[in-house]
C-alpha cells in the first residue's frame, strides 16, 4: 500500500532543495550550458518517476506542475512540485529522517555546483555590494611559504569550517578573524584567494574608504552571507583612530607602496569603534560561518583594540621569500624541482631579502625564447642587486 506525502511537505522539501532530484537517479541526461560553460545536468520530465532507496524503503519522486490561471489577465502561473510515494510503514522515517537527509544532500550539491562570487562595495554602486564571479587560481599549493606554516594555516581554516557544533556548544558566534601582515608583495592578497578556494567561500572585499559612515558599514556587513570571507585590506591606511582615511598608492608594475601624497578626505565617518562594534556585537545577529581578514603592511601601527585575540584570532606574518618559498615558485613557474643554479640562489637568499612578488616576476618567462635557465639567471641578478643595496 502506498501513501502520498502531503503536498505541502513535498513542496517544502523541494523548495528548500530545488536540486534534490539531481542527486537521484534520473532517466534523462540533458546537456545544458550553465554560465557559459557546458555542463551535464540531470533533470526529470513532468510526471517522470525517479526511485530512490533509503534504509530499505523505496521512495518515488514524481515531478509535476500546477498551473494557475489568472482569468482576468489570462496570466498563467506555474508552480513546480514533487510528490513522494512510499509504503506507509515508512512514513515516520521518511518525514523525520529521509527528507532532512535529502535536503542536506541537495544543499551540498547546490554548494558544490554554485559559482563563487567576489563582492565589492567599490563598483558602479558604492552603497551596495556588486559582484563578479570569483575565479582566482591561487591555492595553498601555489603559495610560496614554508610547508609547515602553510599546513598550520590550512588546518586552522578547516577546523573552523567544520566546527559548527563546537561553536554552538560553547555559545560563540561561528566566526574567525585573521590578521595578515607583512611587506607589500609578500602574498597577503594571494593568501586570501587561497583561503577562499580551500574553504569554497565567497569573498567580500570591503573598501572602507568608500563607506560613508558606521550605519552604512553595519548595513553592508549585515548583508554578507554565510560562507564568506570579509576582507579589509590595508586597514592601517583605510582607517585610523581619528576616523581620517587615506589611500595608499602603489605603482602598478612593481606593486610597491608609495607613501601617500595627499590625505584624501572622503567625507566618510567610519570609525574604529564602529568597526569593532560590528566585530564584537552586531556580528552575533548574523548567522555564522564568516571569516574576517584584515591585512596591513604595518602591524605596529594598528590599534591594540583591533589586534587583540577574539577580534583577530590568528595573526599570520607573510615575509620575505625563503628558499622553501622560492622552490614552490620555481616548481609553479618553471616546473623545476632542482637545478644547478639553486645552490647559488639559496646562498644569495640568506644574504639578502627579496619579496616573493619579485621572485615570481623574475621567474616568469617574458618571451617564448626565455628558458628556465635564463629566468633563474635573472633572479640571481636581482638577488645580487638587492644585496648591493643593503
Ligand atoms: N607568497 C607568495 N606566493 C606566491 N605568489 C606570490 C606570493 N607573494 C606574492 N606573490 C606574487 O606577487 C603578486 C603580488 O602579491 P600580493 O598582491 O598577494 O601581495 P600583498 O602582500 O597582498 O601586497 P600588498 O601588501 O601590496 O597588497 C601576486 O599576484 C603573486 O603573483
Amino acid at each position: 500500500m502506498s501513501n502520498n506525502l502531503k503536498p505541502h511537505d513535498a513542496y517544502a522539501a523541494v523548495e528548500a532543495c530545488p536540486s534534490v532530484h539531481l542527486a537521484k537517479e534520473a532517466n534523462r541526461l540533458r546537456a545544458e550550458t550553465v554560465n557559459g560553460g557546458s555542463k551535464l545536468v540531470l533533470s526529470t520530465d513532468e510526471h517522470e518517476r525517479v526511485t530512490d532507496e533509503f534504509r530499505r524503503a523505496k521512495i518515488q519522486w514524481i515531478s509535476g506542475k500546477l498551473v494557475q490561471r489568472e482569468s482576468k489577465y489570462l496570466l498563467e502561473l506555474e508552480r513546480k512540485y514533487c510528490k513522494l510515494m512510499f509504503n506507509k510503514k515508512y512514513r515516520e522515517m521518511v518525514t523525520d529522517i529521509y527528507l532532512e537527509q535529502a535536503i542536506k544532500v541537495g544543499k551540498e550539491i547546490q554548494m558544490r555546483s554554485r559559482k563563487r562570487k567576489l563582492y565589492t562595495n567599490n563598483g558602479h554602486s558604492k552603497t551596495t555590494w556588486n559582484h563578479i564571479i570569483f575565479e582566482h587560481p591561487a591555492t595553498f599549493g601555489t603559495l610560496a611559504m614554508e610547508a609547515e606554516k602553510k599546513q598550520e594555516i590550512m588546518d586552522d581554516l578547516l577546523l573552523f569550517r567544520d566546527s559548527k557544533d563546537f561553536y554552538a556548544r560553547i555559545g560563540k558566534v561561528w566566526k574567525r578573524g585573521y590578521l595578515l601582515y607583512g611587506p607589500p608583495g609578500t602574498g597577503k592578497s594571494t593568501m586570501i584567494a587561497a583561503m577562499a578556494n580551500l574553504l569554497d567561500y565567497d569573498v567580500c572585499d570591503l573598501e572602507l574608504t568608500s563607506v560613508r559612515d558606521n550605519i552604512e558599514l553595519r548595513r553592508l556587513l549585515g548583508e554578507t552571507l554565510s560562507k564568506s570571507i570579509i576582507v579589509i585590506e590595508d586597514i592601517d591606511c583605510s582607517l585610523d583612530l581619528t576616523g581620517q582615511r587615506k589611500k595608499k598608492e602603489k605603482t602598478a608594475k612593481t606593486n610597491k607602496e608609495v607613501p601617500p601624497k595627499d590625505t584624501e578626505e572622503s567625507g566618510s565617518r567610519v570609525t574604529l569603534s564602529g568597526l569593532l562594534n560590528f566585530i564584537d556585537g552586531l556580528w552575533s545577529a548574523c548567522s555564522g560561518e564568516r571569516i574576517i581578514v584584515f591585512t596591513t603592511n604595518y602591524v605596529d601601527k594598528l590599534d591594540p583594540a583591533l589586534t587583540r585575540r577574539g577580534r583577530t584570532d590568528k595573526h599570520i606574518e607573510l615575509s620575505y621569500c625563503s628558499f622553501d618559498g622560492f622552490k614552490v615558485l620555481a616548481k609553479n613557474y618553471l616546473s623545476l624541482d632542482t637545478h644547478p643554479l639553486f645552490e647559488s640562489i639559496e646562498i644569495l637568499m640568506t644574504e639578502t631579502k627579496i619579496i616573493p612578488a619579485e621572485v615570481a616576476e623574475n621567474l616568469m618567462p617574458s618571451s617564448l625564447k626565455e628558458d628556465a635557465k635564463k629566468c633563474l639567471l635573472k633572479l640571481v641578478e636581482a638577488l645580487k642587486q638587492a644585496k648591493q643595496l643593503m
